[in-house]
């Protein structure tokens, strides 16, 4: 951990925001603090606008009002330079378009070292290697092409080119989706070690509702572009608001296996 954070601390704070396009507004006074050191889940309606958060909090999406702060620093009063200083403190996994497909893993993880870093070839290799590992895959896999791997083995090769920089948070969009079960309980696990054993704060929108019993330890739902409700599974169970209470009670979760008292 870099100077500052504390475990407790808001490392992301988002206050009042509000984010539209043409006269669609998607998030209208959303505001929503990741603490140091957890697993946030972040979930709502498909289109409710958790993918618009997350490039928001990235910096990719203009916001119409309302302020982000990450690691205590106002995005909107960053120079060009401190902006790229805060950018290799975090690592992003998108739900789309996980690697560059003309590039082997080994230049995919390496393309945010090149940007970021000024390291010799060789160190580059070193740490590129110790990524591979650090998800889970074998170093032979560097020399491949995304084409080469299965659904869950890039996944992992995209986790660990968001790790490259060492970051301290980790965004990830809907990083389950698209494996089976036991892919997605694996990869589940990986996200929990990781965040365990590099002190990570993560950022994660999902659908999947085993990820939010077993590695989240607070959940957001977003409803009408807010966060309608916030806090450890116990709080989602609990509430009686009709899409939290829908969706953590519904077909989908008693089939998952949970209870409708949230008992598994
Ligand atoms: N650049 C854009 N221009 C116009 N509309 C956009 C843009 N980006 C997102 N939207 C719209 O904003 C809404 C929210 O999209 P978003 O991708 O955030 O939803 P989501 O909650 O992540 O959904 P899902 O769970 O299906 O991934 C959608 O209606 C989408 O079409």
């Amino acid at each position: 951990m870099r100077a500052g954070a504390e475990p407790g601390d808001a490392i992301i704070r988002v206050r009042d925001l509000v984010v539209g396009f043409g006269d669609r507004v998607i998030l209208n006074g959303l505001s929503l603090d990741v603490m140091q050191g957890e697993i946030l889940g972040f979930v709502g309606a498909s289109g409710g606008g958790k993918s618009v958060l997350t490039r928001t909090i990235l910096g990719l999406v203009p916001k119409r009002a309302g302020t982000v702060e990450v690691f205590g620093q106002n995005l909107d009063t960053l120079s060009y330079v401190q902006r790229r200083q805060l950018e290799q403190r975090w690592g992003v996994l998108f739900q789309q378009g996980a690697l560059f497909s003309s590039l082997t893993v080994r230049q995919n993880i390496q393309f945010p070292m090149r940007e970021y870093l000024d390291l010799s070839p060789r160190l580059m290799d070193e740490l590129t290697i110790a990524k591979i590992e650090m998800v889970g895959l074998s170093p032979d896999v560097a020399e491949k092409a995304p084409s080469e791997l299965s659904g869950g083995m890039i996944k992992r090769a995209a986790l660990a080119r968001s790790l490259a920089l060492d970051p301290e948070i980790l965004f990830l969009d809907e990083p389950t989706s698209g494996l089976d079960p036991i892919g997605a309980g694996e990869f589940d696990e990986l996200i929990a070690t990781l965040q365990q054993t590099l002190g990570l704060t993560v950022f994660m929108v999902t659908h999947d509702l085993d990820s939010l019993h077993t590695v989240c330890d607070r959940i957001a739902a977003l409803a009408e572009g807010k966060v309608i409700a916030v806090g450890p599974i116990e709080t989602m169970l609990a509430s009686d608001h009709p899409w939290v209470s829908a969706y953590f009670h519904g077909k989908r979760a008693r089939a998952a296996g949970f209870g409708t008292n949230g008992a598994r």
